[in-house]
Parts: structure tokens; sequence; C-alpha cells
């Protein structure tokens, strides 16, 4: 690679500038000091390539960018030092908009960008083009890094720009899994949702749909399901587990969320696989064929079956073979010295439950963001501690019949004791058999209800299942937890 080298070259003068102190080791990460506050952009062309120095680049502008931006902002760190390069053609937004406000029916004023670019999400501030101009961040939109050189320190980006950096941090996130296009994954009205091109290409199907098929029963699959019904769509799901959101809820508390989607007139369809899906004389899927032969009727199917990490084109800075990703320590460094990995991508020690995970939610993604940053940037040395947490929230568009929104902190394992059904609350307490909380589910709650349930997941206290089965309501319940988590306090 000519131009890389060229490249290295280039880098290597100008770094020993007197001007320059070089790759100081701080957190473990080389950090490239210059004298002056403004980038430095040595663009001779090397054979057709710009040939561009920088000292910090945030590979993926997504989620965990737009947080880790911010912190560079907060450090003073951002002006002329800091790029992102992205695949996408906007600055970093809140992903979650997606399958919420972004599918309102067009009569229920849906959320469109500007409007949810990060960190408003988080309540911060609305990070838009002008702010990464205003702060000096270069932004490289639609440019995707196609490869990348750890002994040379350069990424190659699709139009064939080559970027020398100091510090790079991956935040490449994940990609929808597919169905093959063998079996129709690829027909138009098939949709998979993960950017906003994505979800823009869905809202013109529902525009003119008739019927929706949801494969999945998992996040996507219960989000998407529910816009649906917003646009009075007719709407079945079809997914090969006995109950939806199999990951995280009990058969039991499953069955309260998909009574309440049957109410609102969706359709199950359980234990089912998907043989193909077919096209119609126009070439739009027109059907789906399931592996028993039955045949789903459906104008626009949108497929939530999952999704897989973006290591390429990184591999070579060491993937986590268990739970796939970069695997990253408790500060976010990867094998490779001056080498970060955050949010959906990256693999990291879960330190509370001891074990390597990769959390594929927006609340890990802006903290592992934030994390990673100041252990760049200053002298931290402490490891994440995170507590998962998990939400949701559907029917939220005006006149639905009635809002859900739940949230969930900690591990779900144990045994478990529900309490309420709807009425309008439920709670679910994941107890070990140590009669230890492990995790903890509330629906409806009040933002006070909430605010108690990271305290019970994180101390775990001591909790009498007995008393929890017995309690007559879903405050009461929350009443028995809260006066256990005194109790372990008092000890
Ligand atoms: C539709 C949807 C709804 C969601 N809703 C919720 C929710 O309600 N609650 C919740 O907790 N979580 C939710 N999530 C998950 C949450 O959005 C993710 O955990 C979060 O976005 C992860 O942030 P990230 O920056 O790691 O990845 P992402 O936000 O996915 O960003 C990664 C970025 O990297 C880009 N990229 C990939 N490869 C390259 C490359 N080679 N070069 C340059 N750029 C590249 C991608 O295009 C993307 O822009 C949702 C996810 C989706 C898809
Ligand atoms: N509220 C949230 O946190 C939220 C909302 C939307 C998306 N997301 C994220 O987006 C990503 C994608 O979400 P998702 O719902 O696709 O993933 P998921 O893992 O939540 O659900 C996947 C579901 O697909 C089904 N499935 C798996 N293989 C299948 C197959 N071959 N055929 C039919 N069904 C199959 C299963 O029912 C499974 O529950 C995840 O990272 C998720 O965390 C999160
Ligand atoms: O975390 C989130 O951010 C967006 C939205 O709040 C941004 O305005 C959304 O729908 C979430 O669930």
């Amino acid at each position: 690679m000519a131009s890389a080298a060229a490249a290295a070259q280039c880098f290597s003068s100008y770094s020993s500038s007197p001007a320059t102190r070089f790759l100081r080791q701080r957190g473990g990460a080389r950090v490239l000091q210059l004298s002056s506050r403004r980038s430095f952009c040595v663009s001779a062309a090397a054979g057709g390539f710009d040939n561009q120095n920088r000292e910090y680049v945030i590979v993926g502008g997504g989620n965990a960018a737009g947080y880790a931006a911010r912190t560079f902002v907060e450090h003073g760190m951002a002006d002329g030092r800091l790029c992102i390069v992205s695949k996408e053609p906007v600055p970093p937004y809140e992903r979650p908009a997606l399958t919420k406000g972004y599918l309102f029916p067009p009569d229920k004023k849906p959320a469109r960008l500007p409007g949810f670019h990060t960190c408003v999400g988080s309540g911060g501030q609305r990070q838009t083009a002008e702010w990464y101009k205003e702060n000096g961040i270069e932004v490289l939109y639609e440019d995707p890094v196609v490869a990348f050189d750890g002994k040379t320190q350069t990424l190659k980006t699709s139009s064939g720009k080559i970027l020398k950096y100091g510090s790079l941090i991956i935040s490449t996130g994940c990609e929808a899994s597919r169905l093959p296009e063998k079996i129709g994954g690829k027909l138009p009205g098939v949709h998979y949702i993960r950017d906003v091109a994505d979800a823009d290409s869905l809202v013109s199907s529902l525009g003119s749909a008739k019927k929706v098929l949801v494969i999945g029963g998992g996040y996507i699959g219960m989000e998407v399901a529910a816009a649906a019904c917003g646009w009075n769509l007719d709407t079945t799901i079809v997914f090969p587990e006995d109950h939806i959101m199999p990951r995280l809820f009990t058969p039991s508390l499953a069955k309260k969320y998909e009574d309440l989607y049957q109410q609102n007139g969706v359709k199950f369809i359980k234990g089912a696989l998907i043989d193909k899906l077919e096209a119609g004389s126009d070439g739009r899927v027109s059907s789906a064929v399931l592996k028993d032969g039955s045949v789903v009727e459906a104008d626009t199917v949108v497929v939530g079956i999952g999704a897989k990490p973006v290591v390429g084109p990184f591999e070579a800075v060491g993937v986590n073979r268990e739970v796939g990703g970069i695997e990253v320590d408790s500060l976010f460094r990867t094998s490779v010295p001056g080498i970060f990995a955050i949010g959906d991508v990256a693999a990291f020690p879960l330190k509370m439950y001891n074990r390597i995970a990769r959390v594929e939610h927006v609340d890990h993604a802006r903290k592992s963001a934030h994390h990673c940053v100041e252990t760049l940037l200053t002298s931290q040395t402490k490891a994440y501690d995170y507590l998962p947490y998990f939400y949701s929230r559907v029917f939220e568009y005006e006149g639905s019949s009635r809002k859900v929104w739940w949230q969930f902190y900690g591990d779900n394992v144990g045994e478990t004791v529900e309490v309420g059904n709807f009425d309008p609350k439920i709670a679910t307490f994941w107890i070990d058999s140590d009669s230890r909380l492990k995790g903890v589910f509330l629906e409806s709650g009040t933002s006070e209800e909430f605010s108690l349930l990271p305290q019970l997941a994180k101390s775990q206290p001591i909790i009498d299942k007995s008393k929890l089965q017995a309690a007559a309501s879903v405050e009461d319940a929350l009443e028995i937890a809260r006066s256990s988590l005194q109790s372990a306090a008092s000890v």
C-alpha cells in the first residue's frame, strides 16, 4: 500500500518536529500531544489519495460516537484533534427513536432528524452537523473504513482516503441479521431496521401497506408490531420460540404483553420458522411460506431476527469467540495499544457478574463511550462497572388505547415473582438461590419507582420471596423490596 507507506513516513517526520511531544502513555493509550490546538492534515496526495494524519479517530458515527464526541468536547480535546469516520450521511443520533417516534403515523407527529441527534436521549445537547463544525470536529460522512493497518496506524476509507491515527476508537455497532437472498430476504417490501435510511424505507412501505408480517419476537418485532397498530394495519408476528422476548421475559410476563398486543389486533404465530418469502406478479413480497407449509399473506415484511457486531475490518485487533465483538478490558482498551472499542461492538468485562459480555443497548453505548474517552484523556484507571439496563416503550402515539413502557435492571437469573397485570403496572423480581434479588422489571412505574430499580439491582439485597408473593399490589411489592434495601444497608 504505497500511499499508506507515504502516510506513515509523513507522519513520523511531522511527529519528530520539536513542537510536538509524541505518543505519551496515558491510561494505556498512546496520546499524541500537539503544541497547536489545530489538527495537522498533510494533504500531499499520494497515489491519488489524501494523506491525512489525525490525533484521535472514531470509526462509526452512531450512538456511542456521539456521546464520545461530547466527552472530547467537555475535555477541550475535540477542536482540530478529533475525526469521526461515518458510514451514514448524518451526524450521530439516538438510534432507539427509529422503532418508536419515527414510526408514528404521519398525522401523529413522527420524530424526524434533526430532532433526535445525540445527546438528547439522555437530556443532553442536540449535536447537529453545525455542532460538530463549531467544535472543530471533522466528520467524514458516507465514507466507511474499508481497511485497517495496525502497524502503520492507518485506515483506508471507501473513497480511498488514507487516515493516519494517533488513537483509534472502534464504534461500529451491530448490523441487522438478514434472511438469505435465496429465500426472499432481499425482495422489495422486505425490511430490516438499523439506520434512518432503513426506517425511511419502512415508513414509505407502511404508507401503502395492508398486511404486515413481522418476523422475530424480540425488541424490533415488538416495537414494530406496536407501531403497525398505530397505522391500523393487519399485523402478524411470527417467531420460533414459544413466547415473545425470550431473552428477557419469563413465559408468564410475555403472556401479559402478548394478550395486550392481541387486544390491539396483532396475531401471533409461535414456534414457527420461515421457509421462504415469495413475490407477487409485481416482484414485491406477497407472502411467507412457513416450514410447516402454511402461508401468511403480507405486502410488507419486517425482519427483526437479531443483530451481529460489525468487527470488520478490525478482526486483527482481537475478536472474542464466545460473545463476538472486539475484546476490550475494563477501560475499553483492545489488545493493541492506542486502540479502543465501545458500544455494541465491544466485548467487555461485566464486572458485577464476572463475565465477558456484549450489551446491545443504548445506555451501555452512552456510558462506555464516556468511560473510554475519560480513560483516554485523563489519568482515570477506574474499571467500568456496568449495571445492565434495558427498556422499551410502545403504543406511545397520541390516541393509543394505552401506552406501554417498561424498564429492567440487573440479571434475569433465578426464580421469579411477578405482581400485577397491566393494572396499570407489572413487576417481576428475579431472585437467586441465596435469596438475593438479581434483576427487577417494572411496567408503567412512576419516575420515583423506576429510580428504585437500579438501587435494587446494584445492591442485590436478600429478599423474602414469600412476602413478595403475598404483595397485594405492585406498589406493595416495591415497598417490600425497598425495605429489604434499607435492612441490607443497616447490617
Ligand atoms: C431500531 C433500533 C431501536 C433500538 N432501540 C433501543 C432502545 O429502545 N433501547 C435501548 O437500550 N437500545 C435500543 N437499541 C440499541 C441501541 O440503539 C444500540 O445499542 C446503540 O445504537 C449502539 O451504539 P453504537 O454506537 O455501538 O452502534 P450504532 O449506533 O449502531 O453505530 C454504529 C455506526 O457505525 C457505522 N459503521 C459500521 N461500520 C463502519 C465502518 N467500517 N466505517 C464507518 N462507519 C461504520 C454504522 O453505520 C453506524 O452508524 C435499538 C437499536 C435499533 C437498531
Ligand atoms: N428497546 C430496545 O432495547 C431495542 C429496540 C429495538 C432494537 N434493539 C436492538 O436492536 C438489535 C436487533 O433487535 P432484534 O429484535 O432483531 O433482536 P433480538 O435479539 O431482540 O430478537 C431476535 C428475535 O428474532 C427471533 N429469531 C431469531 N432467529 C430467527 C429466525 N431465523 N427466524 C425467525 N425469527 C428468528 C427470535 O424470536 C428472537 O427473539 C438488538 O441489538 C437489540 O438489542 C433494542
Ligand atoms: O433513548 C432514546 O432516545 C430516543 C429519543 O428519546 C430521542 O429524543 C428514544 O426514543 C429513546 O428511547
